[in-house]
């Protein structure tokens, strides 16, 4: 049941993650969770460490940029007043951390910090990312008829890595050719898209991008990209309009290539 023929000079294909690959409630009920119950105590063991410093001064920074929106939480410097003071510190930043969470920012700042710390629950065999189950063997199908396939998520490129790596499906990162976040961009603006075309080394129209969300979509789109739509269970439904702009699939293997005739 093809729905969608992919354009001929398409030989990129580029996935999101949450909500195309993966359930959202694998995000929302398991990835999210294991940030707000362990952040405390990751601040307090890792305070100390150099890539924990990187992450509280790049949450300090967007913090920064963040003190116009309504609740926004500042993170205070230290001004080295005890241990009084680290614990307000951190405390803010566990505060900001939820704030952003509770808004579902894509910032970097909160990203980094969340892949560094599922790294532990992942390499421990504590958690397993799931996907839907038509995700790999079309991404190996697609593998077989020639066609690229690469990943942006709003995840940082390393909590990717995790993801595909510790999986339900075991170590499926071989399955793809590289990895895009919000470093390149942010996923509703055009310029990204054209970004990740240059680092490809291929045209926009040479992509064709998978995304659950419209915003995304049209800001791909307006690149030149391609795109389908994904509806996949526990996704926003699709207004009539988007229903109609765009092409919704459900399932990865309503795809048509040309090439695997
Ligand atoms: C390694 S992805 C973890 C999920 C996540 O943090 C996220 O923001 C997913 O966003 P997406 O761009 O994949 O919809
Ligand atoms: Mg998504």
């Amino acid at each position: 049941m093809v729905v969608f023929s992919v354009p001929a000079e398409v030989t990129v294909i580029l996935l999101d993650i949450e909500g195309t690959t993966t359930p959202i409630a694998f995000v929302k009920d398991i990835l999210f969770p294991y940030i707000k119950e362990n952040v405390k105590e990751y601040l307090q063991t890792h305070w100390e460490e150099e890539e924990c410093q990187q992450d509280v001064n790049l949450l300090r920074k967007q913090a920064e940029e963040d003190a116009h929106l309504d609740g926004a939480i500042p993170i205070p410097a230290a001004s080295g007043n005890g241990v009084d003071e680290l614990q307000q510190i951190i405390q803010a930043v566990v505060d900001n951390v939820c704030w952003q969470m509770s808004l579902d920012r894509k910032t970097t700042a909160l990203k980094q910090l969340q892949g560094h710390m599922w790294r532990a629950a992942f390499t421990a065999g504590h958690m397993k990312a799931e996907f839907f189950e038509d995700v790999v063997p079309a991404v190996r199908k697609w593998r077989e008829d020639g066609m690229k396939v690469y990943i942006y998520s709003s995840g940082s490129v390393e909590a990717q890595k995790l993801l595909f790596g510790h999986s339900t499906e075991g170590n499926i990162l071989e399955l793809f050719d590289g990895h895009f976040d919000t470093k390149i961009g942010h996923k509703v603006e055009s310029e990204s898209y054209k970004k990740i075309a240059n680092s490809i080394g291929c045209s926009t129209n040479n992509i064709l991008f998978l995304t659950d969300i419209t915003l995304e979509a049209s800001a791909a789109e307006e690149a030149g990209v391609h795109v389908a739509v994904v509806v996949r269970p526990g996704n926003a439904g699709l207004t009539d309009d988007e229903k109609t702009s765009y092409s919704p699939i459900t399932s990865f293997s309503e795809l048509y290539l040309p090439s695997s005739a």
